[in-house]
């Protein structure tokens, strides 16, 4: 796995020309980025530092920063290229920088202020609300009412975690997909509700849109199964609205990371659910604490299994991580999955074990819910690709064709194929292109254009305006002569003229990335080459766990083995400062 880029000339964009001594050299070395180089020279500048190892250090959390950690870890910066000529020390101590609190150096973790103060920021508000008394609980109400959400489905394991969630005003609910969390949610609102007597405000939020309507799918579906034996609990808490991360702070158009809701100007609700946490970052947790009302309830949803935000930060597994042990921990953790297909199972396990070996032979082994195609040239991996692709994208657009924009939609959460990439040979952007071209070839699909009927869509930002949100899909539909574009939305199908939709690309293949919190019962994965830096357990676990039952894996034993072996790593001190109370 390189952490390097390899500089293409001296007119590469990321090197920096007016660079000097050590930041040259690694900026040569494609350790540096131009970028990096020049915010750590600007901040010497400023702030009166001109020793070069000083300076090296701050582009090195700059880059680290850009990496996904939110500092960085002197003690093992020098893996990243061993050969260089590295400094002997860091004269952090003596450096103005550090007196002036631009850089902060703690536990030999370096930060630059901002994600310093962020991460205390976090870890203090938690501790805070830890530190409340905890409310009030009526409980004999609580036992008469764990009665009733028992009847229908509901594990010893699910039971221990709303009780203890009852309890507490944080809780941290974790689980792999499938394992009963909005089931567990939704029961935990009803108890709520009884408890209140009513009036309980909830938010149901989710980092993407996507992931926000499906909770509320979910939730409001259980609702009704706790409806069937608990009508009054179920009408108590009505039908709370799934809600993107940024529509509940308030997302304000003049500033990207400050919202409406912070410590000012709280938000109203008793109860904030998050679903997906795992792709909540530093920033945004650190954005929500702050804005809760310290005596509402929060619970955050997620697998920490799974690849952390796009953003800095691993908090969500940082959280699990710190508070494991401790008895004062606010995580609960479900095991049982109660979706997924045996096979896919025994395949999430052998990576939660981070057992190569056991996933090869699962992998290998006889299943019609798991394969593994060995594919070791770009050929092989094409002739596997094909049929599928082309079967499960004529699907789509024969719906389309018919007018039948629901339809096309649900054929599209039937397959999905997953890439790790978005550019290069195993990037999202050339199947794209192939399935279209095989569409073309293999159905006679007419691809031509933007806005070919059939095509299917990823939205990639959210647009408040249009009701649109990052990580929903959608389809092109010929309707009454004209083309529409049809996003799949929480209630409804949303109608557009394809024009307006200017985020949004086209999904014959989708990243690992984007696919977190959504799955399809087919799904097949690319797996890069063993080379690649994105491949790691957490991506692969994240891919496979997206299927309901089949997932396909096309690559190399050798690129199964890399990632198994291969850990996300984000330096972070969220968890040492969990640990070290
Ligand atoms: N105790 C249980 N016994 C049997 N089935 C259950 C139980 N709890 C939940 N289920 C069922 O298992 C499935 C998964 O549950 P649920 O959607 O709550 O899980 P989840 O962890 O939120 O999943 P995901 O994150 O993948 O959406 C649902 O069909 C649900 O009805």
């Amino acid at each position: 796995m390189t952490e390097l880029f390899e500089p293409v000339g001296e007119h590469d964009w990321r090197i920096a020309t007016t660079a000097t001594g050590v930041l040259a050299d690694f900026n040569a070395a494609g350790v540096l980025t131009a970028s990096d180089v020049h915010v750590a020279t600007r901040v010497g500048a400023l702030g009166g530092e001109a020793d070069e190892r000083v300076l090296l250090a701050v582009a090195l959390a700059v880059r680290a920063v850009r990496r996904g950690s939110v500092c960085l870890d002197l003690a093992t910066v020098r893996d990243v290229a061993p050969e260089l000529a590295w400094p002997d020390e860091w004269p952090l101590e003596r450096s103005p920088l550090v007196e002036a609190g631009v850089l902060r150096w703690e536990r030999g973790l370096l930060y630059l202020d901002r994600y310093h103060r962020l991460e205390t920021q976090v870890h203090d508000d938690l501790a805070a609300r830890l530190a409340l008394a905890p409310p009030a609980v009526d409980e004999p109400r609580l036992s008469a009412a764990l009665e009733k959400v028992r009847s229908g489905h509901f594990s010893a394991e699910q039971e221990a975690a709303v009780v203890a969630a009852v309890h507490r005003r944080t809780t941290i609910l974790t689980g792999g997909p499938g394992t009963g969390k909005t089931t567990t949610v939704a029961r935990l609102l009803a108890l709520l509700a009884d408890q209140a007597g009513g009036g309980l405000s909830v938010a149901l939020a989710a980092p993407t849109g996507k992931a926000a309507t499906r909770l509320q799918e979910a939730v409001t579906a259980e609702l009704e199964a706790v409806a069937r034996t608990w009508p009054e609990a179920a009408a108590l808490v009505g039908r709370p609205a799934g809600l993107t991360l940024h529509r509940l702070l308030g997302w304000r158009p003049d500033n990207a990371t400050r919202f409406r809701h912070d410590r000012a100007n709280r938000l109203k609700y008793d109860v904030v659910v998050v679903d997906e946490s795992s792709m909540v970052e530093l920033t945004m947790m650190g954005r929500l604490l702050e804005a809760l009302r310290p005596d509402s309830r929060l619970v955050l949803v997620g697998d920490p299994r799974q690849l952390t935000s796009v953003g800095a930060g691993a908090v969500l597994s940082d959280l699990v991580a710190g508070y494991d042990g401790r008895p004062d921990s606010p995580v609960a953790a479900l095991t049982e999955n109660f979706r997924s297909e045996e096979d896919i199972k025994a395949l999430a396990a052998a990576l939660r074990d981070e057992d190569a070996d056991a996933v090869l032979a699962v992998l290998r082994s006889p299943s019609d819910q798991v394969s593994f195609v060995e594919a070791p040239d770009d050929e092989a991996v094409e002739r596997a690709l094909r049929p599928d692709s082309v079967a499960a994208a004529g699907a789509v657009w024969r719906a389309a064709v018919d007018e039948d924009p629901a339809r096309a939609l649900a054929e599209l959460d039937r397959y999905r194929l997953l890439c790790a990439h978005r550019e290069g040979p195993f990037g999202v952007r050339r199947w794209n292109h192939l399935v279209e071209r095989w569409l073309a070839e293999d159905a006679d699909v007419d691809v031509h254009g933007q806005w070919y009927v059939g095509r299917p869509l990823l939205v990639t930002s959210n647009d408040y305006a249009l009701d649109v949100y990052n990580g929903e899909t959608g389809v092109v539909v010929r309707r009454d002569g004209r083309i529409r574009a049809f996003v799949a939305g929480s209630e409804r199908l949303k109608e557009f003229a394809p024009g307006r939709l200017d985020a949004v690309e086209t999904m014959h293949a989708m990243t690992i990335h984007k696919s977190q919190g959504s799955q399809a019962d087919r799904v097949t994965v690319l797996l890069p080459d063993e080379g690649s830096r994105l491949l790691t357990r957490e991506l692969f676990y994240t891919a496979v766990t997206r299927a309901r039952h089949h997932v396909r894996v096309v690559g190399t034993e050798a690129a199964v083995r890399a990632a198994v072996g291969t850990r996300a790593q984000r330096a972070t001190g969220l968890r040492l400062r969990l640990g070290a109370r």
